[in-house]
């Protein structure tokens, strides 16, 4: 199996010295996240490419690969080929034909070949013989050189024949480290996770900070969905989680701060705080998922004085992203089913919001706070490699391994979402499979048969484990997981 991955333009068009390095960077990137998997993945850095092979041909293998290659950054696009040898012009339309036979019926088309060694053909004769060859051999709607419905990629390379089957788009950005560590301030509401997508995509290795409002059901959800994120987009390097106790500012706002004002001032506290942890952990720039106008603090004079607190730069993506883009972000990159079981945690929403706040009255306010709070906070926040979150959550839920270990008042709950379910459905031995998605657990889980047990199923083993702990957090006792 090969994948030929092309590198985003935006690298390709850098000197030659920062492209390669850049080249080189998204070379370990993905042999990092490969070989995680299959230790026979061999990624190849050639000039304007990156040549990926395994020789686990698997379906499973293969849907891993292009998982992959469409969600780590720094790509373009990747083409999957079928690779063999061949004889002559016949030969290689004799393999071209069962390749595209289906996909080119109803549909015009043209052959574009590219040809490398030395060959009794030029690389128009195969674009013409192959092109005439499927047109007389397949239902296809004729050959069309200008705006086909599809283009027959074929590349010949000494006694090497690559058909190319199918195209894959890619992220786009710069190869993960491409760009300096960023600390991207998460809510676990829509544009933190959204702004956190696109520092990653941009190359950023992006850690995420977490102030705790909600409790430990508010902690489970965050570290959900910036699990889901690292793992998806950036699981090549490793990232911090931090998760900051900040209800004694919350209190201490209630109690000293004017009403009007606590929605700046928390959001000021959080900004002190978080450049304090980022100072801890050696990175410049901190992420929000602000954008102007959303809600009350984020008027342009509030924004003004929020950053005024902290010489740290405050990188946020979405400034002037409207609220519908920001959600049809968050459905396509999967975090939207996440942030939708999140509640709105907020401790200090005020009646009359003030949307254009005054810098001294602001002042005179949290001149009534007591500033050790930040960092004492701080000294207390929790740091931790995000690959902690698997494996504490493994220590917190107890795990059903086996068919045989199955009780009789325990039912298998499969939690993936309905695509998932639909592509690999799950088949226990004549057990019976309920399938609830783990987005309407939050809801509706408590109006499931509370009699019986319920064994949690996922593909990976770690959001259900963090969906048990959030049940079990909320107060049903009856959950486990099913890792078969
Ligand atoms: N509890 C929190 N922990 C960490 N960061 C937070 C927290 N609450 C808010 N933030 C940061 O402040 C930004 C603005 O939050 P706010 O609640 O005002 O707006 P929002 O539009 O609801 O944001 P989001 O959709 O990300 O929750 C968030 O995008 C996030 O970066």
């Amino acid at each position: 199996m090969k994948f030929i991955v092309k590198i985003f333009p935006e690298v390709m068009m850098k000197s030659k010295s920062v492209r390669q390095r850049f080249s080189k960077m998204l070379q370990s990137s993905l042999r990092n996240i490969l070989r995680r998997e299959d230790e026979h993945a061999r990624v190849i850095l050639e000039w304007d490419k990156i040549v990926v092979r395994t020789t686990d041909d698997s379906d499973k293998n293969r849907e891993f690969y292009r998982e992959v290659l469409k969600n780590t950054p720094g790509i373009a696009h990747s083409l999957e080929v079928h690779e063999s040898t061949f004889t002559d012009l016949d030969d290689i339309f004799q393999q071209a034909l069962p390749v595209y036979k289906d996909l080119l019926a109803g549909k015009t088309f043209c052959v574009r070949a590219k040809r490398n060694g030395k060959h009794d053909f030029t690389s128009i004769d195969l674009e013409r013989y192959v092109g005439g060859g499927l047109n007389q051999h397949t239902d296809a709607a004729g050959v069309k050189l200008r705006k086909p419905q599809e283009t027959i990629k074929i590349e010949v390379e000494h006694e090497k024949l690559y058909l190319v089957t199918e195209r894959h788009e890619g992220l786009g950005g710069f190869p993960m480290a491409g760009q300096e560590d960023v600390l991207s301030l998460m809510s676990g509401g829509f544009d933190s996770a959204v702004s956190s997508y696109l520092t990653i995509k941009r190359g950023s290795r992006t850690h995420f900070c977490f102030f705790n409002l909600g409790g430990d059901a508010h902690e489970i959800g965050v570290k959900q969905i910036s699990y889901f994120l690292w793992n998806k987009y950036s699981s090549s390097h490793k990232v911090k989680f931090v998760s900051v106790p900040f209800d004694p500012v919350v209190a201490e706002i209630l109690e000293k701060v004017d009403n009007s004002q606590m929605g700046v001032v928390l959001k000021r506290m959080m900004m002190r705080a978080a450049t304090k942890v980022a100072e801890r952990l050696g990175i410049e720039a901190l992420v929000t998922g602000e954008a102007v106008g959303q809600v009350s603090s984020q008027t342009i004079r509030n924004l003004s004085l929020i950053d005024s607190v902290t010489d740290t730069l405050i990188l946020r993506p979405l400034i002037v992203a409207d609220k519908q883009d920001i959600i049809d972000t968050a459905r396509k990159i999967g975090t939207a089913e996440f942030s939708e079981t999140i509640p709105e945690y907020c401790g200090v929403i005020s009646n009359k919001p003030t949307v254009k706040a005054v810098k001294e009255k602001i002042e005179a306010e949290e001149a009534k706070f007591d500033m050790s709070l930040i960092d004492q906070v701080v000294m207390a926040a929790n740091v931790m490699d995000i690959r902690q979150i698997a494996e504490e959550a493994q220590e917190q839920v107890s795990d059903v391994e086996a068919v045989t270990e199955i009780a009789a008042n325990e039912v298998i709950l499969d939690i993936r979402s309905i695509d998932e379910v639909e592509d690999s459905p799950l088949d226990v031995d004549g057990l019976e499979v309920q399938h609830m998605p783990f987005f309407k657990l939050g809801n509706q889980f408590g109006e499931l048969d509370q009699d019986k047990t319920y064994l949690l199923y996922c593909d990976r083993g770690v959001m259900s484990k963090l969906q048990a702990l959030y049940l079990i957090e909320k107060g049903y006792g009856n959950v486990k997981v099913y890792r078969p």
